[in-house]
């Protein structure tokens, strides 16, 4: 008898339009129909948390710890993620063994009034509760005013259109993936507005040792992008003292050559740190550590100090 392979997931539109992706990827690599998996909905602390910013309430795990004990009790074989929200650190016995082609990796700006950032007004409001994006945002516009914005995308659309704020910004990937991306007024460039490290990739979480799942996923597992999530999740491993300090990280793959651009900057956005790496695709992680070797020095241990 065959057994259905259990894809684990959260279960907002979101989540699920990933876990239903890689369903398809599954379906066609494999030719399999779709009553060979199962898509399984778990509700995780992240979801639950609404009423304050993650980084207080615990940070990225918080997405992720349910999730993974499902898969540890064999209840799910896979887990499907957005690998911007996972961990540096994963439980003994779980891997990231795939990802899956990356979307887009910039932030979108979604503006009522004004279509791009520059546009707005003197002191108008801009919705996000991403450290990251709080930070460039002001580093662009010191002059904005940065309101607390969370809730998944549908939530935020609702408080644009309720006046809360005049624009928010919101990964390009998720709203294409949500088929959303004619709500998008304008893009933010990859130089003046880094995404987060893993931004636009799917990650699939499995069982250390689960051969089976893993010649299956090794099908639909995309080579580069595994690379320069492995560049950009080894830099934040790297600096991740903190879930308190900013930090961008993109990776590019092109003829085996990856280029990494990374960025730490204050909350205030008024003091930051780049740097920028090249080397052969294969050294990805070795990159990306270096990467927050160089940017650590720069910025100095007391760069790390002050909100940590
Ligand atoms: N923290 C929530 C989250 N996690 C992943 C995405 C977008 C999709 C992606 O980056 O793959 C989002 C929403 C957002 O930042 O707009």
């Amino acid at each position: 008898m065959q057994t259905t392979l259990k894809i684990g997931t959260r279960g907002s539109p979101l989540a699920l339009a990933q876990a239903q992706e890689t369903q398809a990827r599954l379906m066609a690599a494999h030719d399999m129909p779709a009553e060979a998996f199962e898509i399984v909905v778990i509700s995780t602390s992240g979801d639950r948390i609404q009423d304050r910013p993650l980084s207080e309430a615990g940070g990225k795990g918080l997405f992720t710890k349910e999730i993974e004990e499902a898969l540890l009790e064999r209840r799910i074989d896979i887990a499907v993620h957005s690998s911007k929200d996972m961990p540096t650190l994963l439980p003994d016995g779980l891997e990231l063994s795939a990802f899956l082609p990356r979307e887009d990796a910039r932030d979108a700006f979604i503006g009522k009034a004004a279509k791009a950032i520059a546009d707005l007004p003197q002191g108008a409001k801009v919705g996000s509760s991403s450290l990251r994006r709080q930070a460039l945002i002001r580093r662009m516009r010191p002059d904005l005013d940065v309101v607390m914005f969370r809730g998944n995308v549908q939530t935020r659309l609702r408080k644009l259109e309720e006046g809360i704020a005049d624009a928010t910004i919101l990964a390009n990937a998720g709203l294409k993936r949500l088929g959303l991306e004619h709500i998008v007024t304008d893009l933010m460039p990859l130089d003046l507005f880094p995404p987060a490290p893993g931004q636009g990739a799917i990650g699939i979480e499995t069982r250390i040792g689960d051969r089976h799942v893993e010649k299956m996923l090794a099908a639909i597992h995309d080579v580069p992008t595994g690379q320069a999530l492995a560049c950009e999740r080894a830099f934040l491993a790297a600096l991740d003292g903190s879930c308190r300090t900013p930090i961008a990280g993109h990776a590019m793959i092109s003829g085996g050559t990856l280029s990494f651009a990374g960025l730490i900057i204050s909350p205030d956005g008024t003091d930051w740190h780049e740097v920028k790496a090249q080397g052969p695709a294969g050294d990805a992680a070795l990159i990306g550590a270096d990467a927050a070797r160089t940017v650590r020095t720069k910025a100095g241990e007391k760069f790390f100090d002050g909100w940590a």
